[in-house]
């Protein structure tokens, strides 16, 4: 499976303000890429915290990609994945309406009655993991599910949780011009961190968008730059 990640930060690398709520960082140029990411994608994957601060869709904007994916005989929108141990998505989450498939992957944590609400309010519920969702575990079901090119959309929990998995095979960052702070504001890549073992990055691709800049790097190896 290929592995995008995509995020929009501050120039001082946080995904949104200390309170968690969703904060525009981009433009009308960066969400127009993002949407042809998407449409790129078999799925798109957030983790749990990003769905219950944000309540994101998760589909794409414009019509015209989701009628040339209905004509390559695709569904019209990418299926939609949340990473969520204990079940805590709300049952009414946008996320979970008709608009496409949703995969929620909880561990053995989640209670059987968490599960029926999900399923019942529409969710494909997979198990993976037993405290905590296994990464490596839930993508091999996607895989299953035919999905073979996934976009994680954050948020840093989950994006770190990615990179610590080796897992991901391309990054896109955008870069926005504004100074957000904060120490408990979350980053790119939060969890534990690394101490070493960096994952290895090659800069491929700088280009400005709106007031802001989209940096890609290819992202190889099991990680190389280790520590000094
Ligand atoms: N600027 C941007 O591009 C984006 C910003 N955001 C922001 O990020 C914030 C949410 O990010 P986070 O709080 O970091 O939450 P997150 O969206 O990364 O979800 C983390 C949660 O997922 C669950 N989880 C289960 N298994 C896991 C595993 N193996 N690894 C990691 N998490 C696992 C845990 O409950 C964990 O707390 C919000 O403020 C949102 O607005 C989110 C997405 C994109
Ligand atoms: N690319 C980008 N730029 C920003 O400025 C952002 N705030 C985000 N956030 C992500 O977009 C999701 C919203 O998705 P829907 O519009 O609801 O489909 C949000 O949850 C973050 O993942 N991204």
């Amino acid at each position: 499976m290929h592995v995008v990640v995509n995020a929009a930060q501050s120039v001082d690398g946080k995904l949104a303000t200390r309170r968690r709520e969703q904060l525009r960082i981009s433009g009308p140029e960066d969400f127009d890429r993002v949407d042809r990411v998407r449409a790129a994608a078999d799925a798109v994957l957030v983790g749990v915290g990003t769905v219950l601060a944000d309540d994101p869709h998760l589909t794409l904007d414009e019509e015209d990609r989701r009628v040339q994916r209905l004509r390559n005989g695709r569904p019209g929108h990418p299926a939609r994945v949340v990473v969520d141990s204990e079940g805590r998505t709300p049952t009414d989450a946008r996320i979970l309406d008709d608009a496409a498939t949703t995969y929620l992957l909880v561990s053995a944590a989640a209670t059987e009655g968490r599960r029926e609400a999900l399923t019942a309010a529409g969710a494909e519920v997979i198990v993976a993991g037993e405290e905590r969702v296994d990464l490596a575990a839930g993508l091999d079901e996607l895989a299953d599910r035919g999905v073979d090119r996934l976009m994680v959309e954050g948020g840093g929990e989950v994006i770190y949780s990615c990179f610590a998995a080796g897992i991901v095979d391309e990054l896109h960052v955008y870069v926005g011009s504004m100074v957000i702070g904060g120490r408990d504001a979350p980053t790119l890549a939060d969890g534990e961190g690394f101490t070493g073992g960096f994952p290895d990055l090659t800069l491929t691709d700088a280009e400005r968008f709106d007031d802001g800049i989209v940096l890609s790097y290819e992202v190889g190896g099991d990680g190389g730059s280790g520590a000094a």
